[in-house]
């Protein structure tokens, strides 16, 4: 996949994440396809799938869904844990997504290998990188090493990165500033359709929605928790 084409077809738009934990009542690769094939119905332009269900998710939804693929794996939930290592990237691409979203933070991969290596060896096996970021310094050196969109998912989740309970939509609006030619996707907390729209104002060219449209269990506490129960 080339970048004008994802572009063309998510420039705008909504991509929903479709994932679930390791003890999710929903952690199932037939469930999530079925999850994707509902979010493309509702009006996703793209489908970020895979993490703790890994490439048997992102294969399912690549071969139910006709948008753009945005696969991950995930090794852990500290440190680099977001498609970490080389090996890891190719296995997301040969299982059917044409994105790769990889941490892109500066800690040290548990390959060794550089971010610069992990984008060039996707782009050599004609993959595009999402790179994932918590702060501005992180976008732009991402884009230095040639990553083909900065994402705003690590926020909130490095320890040095600003805390937000919401979205951290100022981050969106600094990394667009810094990198006006790069597309900015912002990521982590959209919880609300306000939220979307204010990212798309901030001069994000995508927003990712995970939880709050595709786990149930979040959803309903949500109800629950203005109940007198
Ligand atoms: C930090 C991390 O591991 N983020 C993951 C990245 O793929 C997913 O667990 C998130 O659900 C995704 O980023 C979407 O965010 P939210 O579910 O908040 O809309």
């Amino acid at each position: 996949m080339n970048l004008t084409d994802l572009m063309t077809a998510i420039r705008g738009g909504l991509v929903v994440s479709c994932q679930a934990g390791p003890a999710h009542p929903l952690r199932d690769t037939a469930t999530i396809r079925r999850l994707a094939e509902a979010a493309v119905l509702g009006g996703a332009t793209a489908v970020r799938c895979g993490g703790v269900g890994g490439l048997a998710d992102i294969r399912a939804v690549a071969d139910a869904v006709t948008v753009p693929v945005v696969g991950l794996t995930k090794r852990g939930d500290s440190g680099v844990f977001i498609t970490p290592t080389v090996a890891d990237a190719l296995e997301v691409l040969a299982a059917g997504a044409g994105v790769v979203a990889t941490d892109a933070t500066a800690r040290p991969r548990p390959d060794g290998a550089s971010l610069q290596d992990t984008v060039r060896a996707v782009h050599d096996a004609g993959g595009l990188v999402m790179a994932d970021v918590s702060t501005v310094a992180e976008g732009v050196a991402a884009a230095a090493c040639g990553a083909d969109l900065i994402a705003t998912t690590l926020s909130g989740y490095t320890s040095y990165s600003t805390q937000l309970t919401g979205p951290d939509i100022a981050l969106v609006r600094e990394l667009t500033a810094e990198l006006p030619a790069v597309p900015v996707v912002a990521e982590g907390r959209y919880h609300r359709p306000e939220h979307v729209r204010q990212a798309l104002d901030a001069g994000a060219a995508a927003v990712v929605v995970g939880t709050a449209i595709t786990d149930p269990a979040w959803i309903t506490s949500r109800f629950a928790e203005v109940t007198d129960r």
